[in-house]
């Protein structure tokens, strides 16, 4: 990461947590990749009833575990470990940032069966959620104060393999005032365009949430 990125006014922003990186050991690599395993799992088998209820009932017992070390949004490690797939949150895609600074954002990784939509590929509805999650990063490395998204326009060119690497790659186009546009592209490792996309990134004002 280059000294610049990253350097954003957090603080002065609309009650955003100040997110700072997670110091974890490997067990917690190992605990969001185990629970992406069950994902993956959760939708792709078809248990008896007799093995379903007994998986309800240690599910179960697993989240009376966790219910009871709950913290406030921007304390779980979860989305704070960079060093992890999808930062160690299992809301995003599980890649791997492997550039990061204002001269754009690069990361590597793949769908996995827990985001199939139908037909081999992978749902339309992941696809935005891994350009968003990349445009945070890349306005965030470019030192672009807190922005949300305001509008998110993508082009599927291909259809989105499951199981297989592929590479997402962006970077500011321009800043107006508040405004920052931002592009990205989504290929394969051959080079195959599968998906564009282009957003409008909006700096908030003081006390916006
Ligand atoms: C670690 C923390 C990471 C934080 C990352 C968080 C990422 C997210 O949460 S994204 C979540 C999804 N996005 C949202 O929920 C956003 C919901 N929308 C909003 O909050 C507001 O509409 C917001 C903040 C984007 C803009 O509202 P507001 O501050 O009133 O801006 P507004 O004055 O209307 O517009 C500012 C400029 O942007 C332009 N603009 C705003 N929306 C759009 C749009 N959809 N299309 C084109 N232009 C737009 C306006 O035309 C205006 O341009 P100009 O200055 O040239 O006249």
């Amino acid at each position: 990461m280059s000294e610049e990125a990253g350097q954003d006014e957090y603080e002065h922003h609309g009650g955003f947590p100040k997110y700072v990186p997670a110091d974890v050991g490997p067990e917690f690599g190992r605990l969001v990749e185990a629970l992406r395993t069950l994902q993956d799992l959760a939708v792709s088998t078809a248990p008896s009833p007799e093995v379903t209820l007994d998986l309800a009932e240690r599910v179960e017992a697993i989240n009376d575990v966790l219910k009871t070390f709950q913290v406030p949004e921007g304390q779980p490690p979860a989305g704070r470990v960079m060093t992890l797939p999808g930062r160690g949150s299992l809301l995003m895609l599980p890649w791997t940032v492997e550039k990061f600074d204002a001269e754009g954002v690069r990361s590597r990784g793949v769908f996995r069966r827990f985001h199939l939509g139908g037909n081999g590929a992978a749902h339309g509805g992941t696809l935005p959620l891994l350009f968003d999650d990349m445009f945070g990063m890349i306005q965030h490395a470019y030192g672009r104060p807190i922005s949300r998204t305001a509008y998110l326009h993508i082009n599927y060119r291909k259809i989105t393999p499951l199981d297989t690497e592929l590479v997402i790659e962006g970077s500011v186009d321009r800043v107006e005032g508040r405004k920052t546009f931002i592009s990205a592209v989504l290929k394969d490792t051959e080079g195959n365009v599968l998906a564009d996309c282009d957003a409008l990134m909006v700096q908030l004002l003081k006390g916006q949430p």
